[in-house]
This record gives structure tokens, C-alpha cells and sequence, in this order.
């Protein structure tokens, strides 16, 4: 993959900082049973305030124009994980303990997020390539590049930050991630895709917002926030039919400068990619699913930071083709 971008920053959790988490989360499983029990949810405040200044410090927002890092320093015993399920909806609580640990870890940089209508409601999704989806896309996919996007970005509640967690990957394959705050485009074409012009629909995990009865409306590609541009762009579910052409040049152009500055960060087992959702779009390179237990598999949450002002006071209105993000717990 053509990069000219330096490799993602690693913060390093040390061995004590591993413990906190790996303990905590187990308490949490004993006392609530289920990693998706709501009283688990609503227990994640109070235990925030367990965790020590170092975890904290370790977990303060991403502060590079990068706009992502990986942690490293959590162990996954491949042994002890059982097969990679075929599909997310038969993962039951499998490596539950790290749903806890990623959820830990989550709230600690922010409120983690869910949606009805996305893997039944779930804060901490699966990612696994499915038989059948090899070329859709979504986190499913296989043998398609997952095109770079803003995850959820048909809609104003989305993350701001996005987390995967490694808990399998043999092959090795690349998850992509390019930033806004590194891409060169003139001041023209800036203007042209800070403009609302086309929309962005929700995407094939959606299927009920799919159905949504409402006009698509368009919103703008950029955005200049207080500490520079920030970026909601997912060109697989974009219609261009309304754009112009000087708009869809300097989409077009934009495109090119992501792949330029792109990077590809192969995830080991036990690292959190955390991905700051306004600044980096992200994707993954084309692979060969095996099917046979021993697949690719990624835990993703994902992550709302109270107080944000990244993105346009008219987002507000959105209708968000009728999906609502569901808080862990309320405020
Ligand atoms: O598989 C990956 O590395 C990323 C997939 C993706 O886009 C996601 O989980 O949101
Ligand atoms: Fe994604």
C-alpha cells in the first residue's frame, strides 16, 4: 500500500496498568454475569473512578495529527478463545472478558455508544468476515477493500472515537486509517466540500435505516473546527447524482489525498486501534477469509466524548433515517 505517512503512534500499557483492567473487567463479569447485562452499563461510571492516574493518563485523547494510536500491552491467549464464529450473531459471550476490558477502556476516554439496529443493540460489536459477505461493504467483507469511511457517518449521533480491539489475526491483515489534519487540498477545494451537496446513506449494516422513509439530505464532506478541519466521508454510500462538477473534482481529489497519507497498521492480538472518528477515515485491505475457525477477529466499540464541538451546529436537526444511539448510561 503507497504510504508517506509515518507508522501509528503505540502507547504502551505497562504490566500494572494490564492488571487494573484484566481485573476490574473480571469483577464486572462475576458481579453482573453477562458482559451485555444494562447493569453492567450503568456499574462503568463508578468504576471509572477506580482506575488509576496512569491508566487515565495513558488514555488521554489522541493529541497527534495522526488521529489514532495503538495500545499494546494486552495479552490474548489465542488458546483460550475458542473458534472465530462465522458470523457476529453467533459470538454469544465469547471473549466477553475483553467486551469488558474494551468497555473499561472506552470509558475512560468517553461514553460509550450502541445502536438498536446494528448487532442487536450491542456496545462492544464483532467483526468477523461472514460467509456470503465477502464483498459487501461492511465489517463482514473479505475479499473486497473495505472502502475508507467515517464509521456511521449517515449519521449526526456518531462516534467520535472508534476502538478495535485485536483478538485474532494470523494473516495479518491491514485495518487502513488516513487523516484530514495530514492531507494537502488548496483552499478551493476546501470550500467546495465544505458545502452541503450530497448526502451520505446509511450502510449495509443498517437495514432498518435503509427503509427509512425520509429525504436524504446532503451535508458537508469537511468542517473547520477549532483545532483545524475535521472530515464525514463514506464514498461507498454517497450519491453523487446532485453534485457539480468543481464538487466532485475536489471530492475526487480528496480521495487521493487520504490514500496517500493512509496507513495500514496490521493489528497483533491484544491491541486497541483507537481511531479519532472526525479526523481519520478508516478501511482494511482485501483478504482471503479461511472460514475454518481461525479468522481475522475484531471487537469494536464505540465512543461519544461529551463536550465535543467538532462538527456543524446544522448536524443537530439530521433526521439520522430514524436510528438513535443508545448511551451505556445516563447522564
Ligand atoms: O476490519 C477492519 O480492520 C475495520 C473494519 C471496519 O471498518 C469497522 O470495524 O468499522
Ligand atoms: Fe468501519
Amino acid at each position: 500500500m503507497p504510504t508517506a505517512a509515518a507508522p501509528a503512534p503505540v502507547r504502551l500499557l505497562d504490566a500494572e496498568h494490564v492488571a487494573e483492567l484484566t481485573t476490574i473487567a473480571t469483577e464486572l463479569l462475576d458481579i453482573h454475569g453477562l458482559a451485555t447485562s444494562p447493569a453492567l452499563l450503568a456499574d462503568l461510571p463508578r468504576v471509572r473512578t477506580r482506575l488509576s492516574a496512569g491508566l487515565h493518563r495513558v488514555l488521554r485523547p489522541v493529541d497527534t495529527a495522526d488521529g489514532l494510536f495503538v495500545l499494546r500491552g494486552l495479552t490474548v491467549e489465542d488458546a483460550d478463545l475458542g473458534a472465530t464464529p462465522g458470523h457476529w450473531s453467533t459470538v454469544g459471550d465469547a471473549g466477553a472478558r475483553w467486551d469488558v476490558v474494551l468497555l473499561l477502556v472506552s470509558t475512560l476516554m468517553g461514553t460509550p455508544i450502541a445502536w438498536d439496529g446494528q448487532q442487536d443493540g450491542r456496545f462492544v460489536h464483532n467483526i468477523v468476515p461472514s460467509p456470503g459477505h465477502e464483498t459487501v461493504q461492511t465489517g463482514a467483507s473479505s475479499s473486497v477493500l473495505l472502502t475508507p469511511h467515517t464509521e456511521d457517518a449517515f449519521h449526526p449521533g456518531r462516534a467520535h472515537l472508534l476502538l478495535l480491539c485485536c483478538m485474532r489475526n494470523h494473516d495479518a491483515v491491514a485495518t487502513t486509517a488516513a487523516s484530514i489534519r495530514l492531507a494537502r487540498l488548496s483552499a478551493q477545494d476546501r470550500a467546495h466540500l465544505a458545502r452541503p451537496v450530497a448526502p451520505i446513506l446509511p450502510d449495509d449494516a443498517y437495514e432498518q435505516a435503509q427503509r427509512f422513509g425520509g429525504r436524504p439530505e446532503p451535508v458537508p464532506t469537511l468542517f473547520e473546527a477549532d483545532g483545524g478541519p475535521t472530515l464525514r466521508y463514506d464514498p461507498a454510500y454517497t450519491p453523487l447524482d446532485a453534485a457539480d462538477d468543481a464538487w466532485r473534482e475536489a471530492y475526487g481529489r480528496l480521495g487521493e489525498e487520504l490514500a496517500r497519507v493512509s496507513v495500514a497498521v496490521s493489528l497483533r492480538p491484544g491491541d486497541v486501534l483507537v481511531v479519532d472518528n472526525d479526523l481519520v477515515v478508516h478501511g482494511r485491505v482485501p483478504f482471503a477469509a479461511r472460514y475454518d475457525g481461525t479468522d481475522r477477529w475484531l471487537k469494536r466499540a464505540s465512543v461519544r466524548v461529551p463536550g465535543r464541538r467538532t462538527r456543524p451546529e446544522a448536524e443537530r436537526s439530521e433526521h439520522g433515517y430514524g436510528q438513535a444511539a443508545l448511551e451505556a448510561w445516563a447522564l
